[in-house]
């Protein structure tokens, strides 16, 4: 049966011309419609599978409005459109689109991209079902595990981490006889780190007392609807919540998504999901936790203890208390050292997409660790026993990268004295991990193109297609929708490739990823070079910090060998930076994504944290956190009550 389109258009030419294409081509289109309402009536009706959507239409609302309703209903939609000003281009972006159009386009260009769109959307449609009822399953296994309640819902709370972000959850009840003392939080401070908040620590961490948190809590309205506020938005709501305010406040949070389930006795559950980052909630969020409603509610209900007296403690403050390389290791990251939330979420999206065969396009400046990602994503995958290939199609000369990649036959041109075996296909049930993507010819682009559509691969002078099974991980460090529009990259094999992108942001915009990684190189050149480092002085971290890290992790890793080498003594003194490239901002840390600079006390919980974890917990005694902060231990104890962390266990 052929395809439904509706046509969104307030240009009746344009609308007519787009029609006959898409009949001639096979299309059916069910509609057109100028405005957002006459396409929601249109909608209603013949629910087509893909929208056409321009952006200016007649009305008050225009295509952006539209597409927000239009993922709530998973329809997926392409936008056209004369012009994209760099504003409307990013409020565009934003609400996820198959793909742009930009008139005047060719019949062949329009086709190609509704071809890209629908295999998209079917993927991600599969992805999404495939994503939910796992969801679905594994609340169901976390219900029945022996566990006490909090256990329960940390568990719940760190498998939605991968497709809900937060860097703190709050699940509160509130009964018909008002506010349950049983909220709980959950602050994350690693992958799969988290630090649980009770009602003690709250109070310590908002400084209020409980009397006055009852009554803020009293004063706040009860959300009835999932929803999400970004930013601005955010900002705005916090004068009707002053809970949040006070949260938001002291552990500098940018956004909020909040999902209330009521159960069968009309008590209200609600997940209230904050992050760091300004703009991080989507309408998919929201379209997920509506759907996961039901079983989320059953879970809920079996989890959250009837009989409040249960007393059982909590076993750990921290969730997964190993240290950061080991804890990333075990999550079967390969070597990732990261810590930074930025880092986090793309191990998340790693988490996400590794088990899938679904293409990936790794970005990211040069340094900043594409090939490890890459790495990560097979070995935590289903073809982790398969071989991995990795080709630069930088490094390879034009004439030789066809060859290279899909091999040839014994004399198919001069030179080829033997049969050689391609890249792809000793890829063969593996992954190849092709590098520097952007730099591929145009003929070879096409060839590339074919490879992900058919799956198969033909060698030079050979005598058909050959089958063949991989998957391919890409990454580059150029923009490559640049390239697109400056035609060196074809729009079709972005758009093959853009099913899963994975950005990894420059170390300048994570540092809080520098500490981790400078333990890490020190230890690993300390080592090779048999020297007894144990670090760097703080006025040398002070200066890593300001630096811009031009050349991302790699430069950093290469700073400390040199350091390593030149180091006189137990301690780095001295950095060799550029001058130049050093920014004299400030000496406190800063949190870069928000660049707010930290509290005091943020830092000192951060540093704090860090080291009982470098002490596996130990408080007192020679190589107990006391000593090693040069602090008695219960001066250590009384500053672990007032920043709220409990004793590690
Ligand atoms: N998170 C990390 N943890 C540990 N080491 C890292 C990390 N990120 C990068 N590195 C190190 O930095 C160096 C550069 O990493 P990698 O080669 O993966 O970067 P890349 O982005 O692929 O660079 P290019 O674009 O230049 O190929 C490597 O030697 C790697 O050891």
């Amino acid at each position: 049966m052929s395809r439904k389109i509706l046509i969104v258009e307030d240009e009746s030419l344009v609308a007519y011309d787009l029609k006959l294409i898409l009949t001639r081509a096979g299309y059916r289109v069910c509609g057109i419609a100028d405005s957002v309402p006459e396409a929601l009536e249109i909608m209603e009706e013949q629910k087509p599978e893909m929208v056409l959507l321009d952006i200016f239409l007649k009305g008050d609302l225009n295509g952006i409005d539209l597409a927000a309703m239009l993922t709530a209903k998973n329809i997926a939609f392409v936008y056209l459109s004369a012009n994209f000003q760099e504003s409307i281009l990013e409020k565009a972006k934003a609400t996820q689109p198959y793909g742009f159009l930009v008139k005047p386009f060719r019949e062949k260009e329009l086709l190609i991209t509704l071809d890209v769109a629908f295999y998209r959307h079917q993927n991600s449609i599969e992805s999404k079902l495939r994503r939910e009822q796992g969801l679905e399953q594994l609340f169901k296994n976390i219900v029945a595990e022996p566990i006490n309640w909090k256990q329960k819902l940390l568990k719940i709370a760190t498998s939605l981490q991968p497709y809900v972000p937060f860097d703190y959850l709050t699940v509160i009840v509130r009964t018909s006889a008002g506010f349950s003392d049983e909220a709980i939080s959950f602050l994350r401070t690693g992958f799969d780190e988290y630090q649980v908040i009770g009602i003690n620590e709250f109070l310590n961490i908002t400084n209020i007392s409980r009397a006055r948190l009852k009554e803020m809590q009293a004063e706040s309205p009860l959300l009835t609807k999932t929803a999400f506020y970004n930013d601005g938005d955010f900002t705005t709501l916090q004068s009707r919540f002053p809970v949040k305010k006070l949260l938001a406040n002291a552990l500098h949070m940018e956004s909020f998504l909040g999902s209330p389930l009521v159960n069968s006795k009309g008590d209200n559950v609600c997940f209230s999901f904050y992050s760091r980052k300004p703009d991080c909630y989507s309408t998919d969020h929201v379209v997920l936790l509506d759907r996961l409603h039901r079983s989320l509610l059953t879970a809920m209900e079996d989890i959250i203890p009837v009989d409040h007296g249960e007393t059982a403690p909590f076993k750990n403050d921290v969730y997964a208390g190993k240290g950061l390389s080991e804890q990333n290791k075990a999550a079967g990251f390969r070597d990732i050292i990261c810590k930074s939330h930025q880092m986090l979420t793309v191990l998340d999206h790693i988490a996400i997409v590794a088990p899938l065969d679904t293409s990936v396009l790794v970005l990211g400046e040069s340094g900043t660790g594409k090939e490890r990602i890459a790495k990560s994503i097979h070995y935590l995958s289903p073809r982790k026993n398969k071989p991995l290939v990795v080709v630069n199609c930088a490094s390879m000369p034009a004439t030789l990268i066809e060859s290279e990649l899909f091999g040839h036959e014994k004399g198919a041109f001069t030179g080829a004295v033997e049969k050689r075996t391609g890249k792809f296909e000793l890829a063969d049930g593996g992954t190849i991990f092709l590098d520097e993507i952007g730099e591929m010819p145009a003929e070879l682009q096409v060839k590339l193109l074919r490879v992900l559509q058919e799956q198969e691969i033909e060698r030079i002078g050979g005598k058909g297609p050959i089958k063949i099974n991989v998957r391919i991980v890409a990454a580059t460090n150029r923009n490559l929708e640049k390239e697109v529009e400056e035609g060196r990259f074809r729009l079709d094999l972005y758009y093959r490739l853009f099913v899963f992108p994975i950005t990894i942001p420059p170390l300048r915009e994570r540092k809080d990823d520098i500490p981790v990684l400078v333990r890490h190189f020190l230890e690993r050149y300390a080592q090779k070079s048999g020297k007894n480092i144990t670090g760097v002085t703080p006025d040398v971290m002070t200066q890593l910090l300001e630096y811009q890290w031009p050349g991302n992790v790699r430069e950093l890793e290469h700073f400390i060998e040199r350091s390593v080498l030149l180091a006189d003594g137990p301690m780095i003194k001295h950095t060799y930076l550029p001058k130049l490239q050093s920014k004299k901002e400030s000496s406190v840390y800063k949190d870069v994504a928000t660049d707010r600079l930290k509290t005091i006390d943020e830092n000192a919980r951060e540093h704090i944290l860090d080291v009982l974890r470098r002490c596996n917990g130990k408080i007192s005694g020679k190589d107990g956190a006391a000593s090693k902060l040069g602090l008695p231990p219960s001066t250590l104890h009384s500053k672990m009550q007032k920043l709220g962390i409990r004793k590690w266990e």
